[in-house]
């Protein structure tokens, strides 16, 4: 572990300490009261370091954020801060910049307290979320907006346990990659994740869907079939849109989640399979337990750790990055670029349909990108009208009005810093700032 002779260091416990963490397998760093790095283990310099640039003796703000303010200063949650207050640990997440780019963080912090309840160093340590990425990628989720970080956040927490998880966003926002970053970030991941897609089925469809049928069952049931909850079993359960569960199968599904039990169509056994249940929904389930469509002991059974995920107009500062992403989905090397016509119209856009109505635009427009650049006349009329109806744009209304004046502020850094912060470049940040009239 590397340490200089910092005054606070020389005390005896954080040199223990220092001398415990080097063993530690999670990257950790020792900080002072005053954001300095005292000590950082072997896993943080193999993980975060650079050569020849040293972190020991930097601010972590520094260092994570390339601010020359701490985080709570530019406008962002800063855990030592609130671990002073409180004397405990707190865990946030964060996006760091790191050797391989910007990427998602989780930053636990622990205040160490001498034997007067004065708090001498801090322990922080950092895992890398593999969840989603903060930069373009050929798959998986990728976002960095507010918004997005804190379902983000969300599910870093509920991944780990038990809990059963219900994703309500609306259609397209991402429900099912969510379900799966929720799976592969679990325990359960070595385990399969099976999808049932509850949409259009009628009861006896689900039913035997799910539980699967015996031989002779029914007419037609030729053979023994499986279902997808004994499929599920050691892994998790996928039910998406689960709103459109008939109400009459809806007291079979709860049987299920509660006891863990079934029986297969036709069958006499009682069968066990052991899933983890995250569900998801584009319909106001309460507002349907309220009309008496849905039952209520489902709705809070399914319901333990809801996941709120953003519409794409609630995260337009995601739009490059996402755009990045879907068109080297799409097209691979061959990916075209934008021009800055278009691609204003692009931002200009509400999306009601949200990322996949997104990336059917991309896909259709690059295929009339003959010279290799997508250009107005190549996206959709609607597309098109977008900058002749500035009323029609939620992402650059009042919310993002709001936002970009609460960070000018609060935040104390330079403006380049402040673009760093929101993501954006610094031109993107001027001209946002004149066209809300912030300027
Ligand atoms: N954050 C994201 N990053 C990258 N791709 C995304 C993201 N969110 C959604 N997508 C892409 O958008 C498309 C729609 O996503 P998905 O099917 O997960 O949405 P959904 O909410 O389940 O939609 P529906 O409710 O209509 O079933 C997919 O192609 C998916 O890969």
């Amino acid at each position: 572990m590397s340490s200089p002779p910092f005054p606070s260091a020389s005390e005896p416990q954080v040199q223990a300490l220092i001398s415990y963490l080097e063993h530690e397998v999670q990257p950790s760093i020792v900080l002072d009261t005053e954001y300095n790095i005292l000590a950082a283990n072997g896993a943080y310099q193999r993980q975060f370091g650079v050569a020849g640039t040293p972190h020991v003796g930097a601010k972590c703000y520094r260092v994570s954020h390339q601010y020359g303010l701490p985080c709570d200063q530019a406008g962002e949650h800063c855990p030592m801060r609130k671990a002073h207050e409180t004397r405990a640990p707190d865990r946030v997440l964060h996006i760091h910049h790191t050797p391989r780019g910007p990427e998602h963080v989780d930053v636990e912090l622990r205040p160490i307290l001498d034997g007067d309840g004065r708090v001498v160093a801090y322990v922080e340590r950092l895992s890398t979320v593999v969840a989603a990425s903060a930069q373009p990628q050929q798959d998986g989720l990728v976002g960095r907006a507010p918004a997005f970080q804190e379902a983000l956040a969300a599910l870093q927490r509920a991944a780990p346990a038990q809990i059963p998880v219900l994703l309500q966003g609306e259609s397209g926002t991402g429900k099912e990659l969510f379900a799966r970053a929720l799976h592969t970030s679990s325990a359960r991941k070595r385990g399969p994740l099976v999808v049932v897609d509850c949409t259009g089925l009628t009861e006896a469809l689900l039913e035997s869907e799910l539980f699967g049928h015996e031989k002779g069952a029914f007419t037609g049931a030729a053979q023994r079939k499986i279902g997808l909850a004994e499929t599920a079993h050691g892994g998790t359960l996928f039910l998406d849109e689960i709103g459109d569960v008939p109400m009459a199968m809806q007291v079979k599904l709860l049987r299920l989640i509660e006891s863990g039990t079934f029986r297969r169509v036709g069958g006499l056994e009682t069968l066990r399979a052991d899933f983890r249940l995250v569900s998801a929904t584009h319909k106001p389930l309460k507002d349907m337990v309220a009309a008496g469509s849905f039952r209520q002991d489902l709705y809070y059974r399914i319901s333990a750790f809801p996941i709120r995920l953003p519409a794409l107009r609630e995260r337009s500062e995601d739009l490059p990055l996402l755009i990045d992403s879907l068109l080297q989905r799409i097209a691979g090397s061959a990916a075209p670029s934008i021009d800055p016509a278009a691609m204003k119209r692009l931002s200009l856009y509400a999306y009601p349909g949200n990322v996949r109505e997104l990336r059917n635009i991309l896909e259709r427009a690059r295929l009339f990108a003959d010279d290799g650049c997508i250009h107005v006349e190549h996206l959709s009329v609607e597309l098109r009208e977008a900058q002749a109806r500035p009323s029609a744009r939620p992402g650059r209304g009042q919310g993002e009005q709001a936002r970009l004046a609460h960070a000018l502020a609060v935040f104390r850094g330079t403006r380049s810093e402040l673009a760093q912060h929101l993501g954006m470049s610094e031109r993107t940040l001027y001209r946002r700032l004149r066209e809300l009239g912030l300027e």
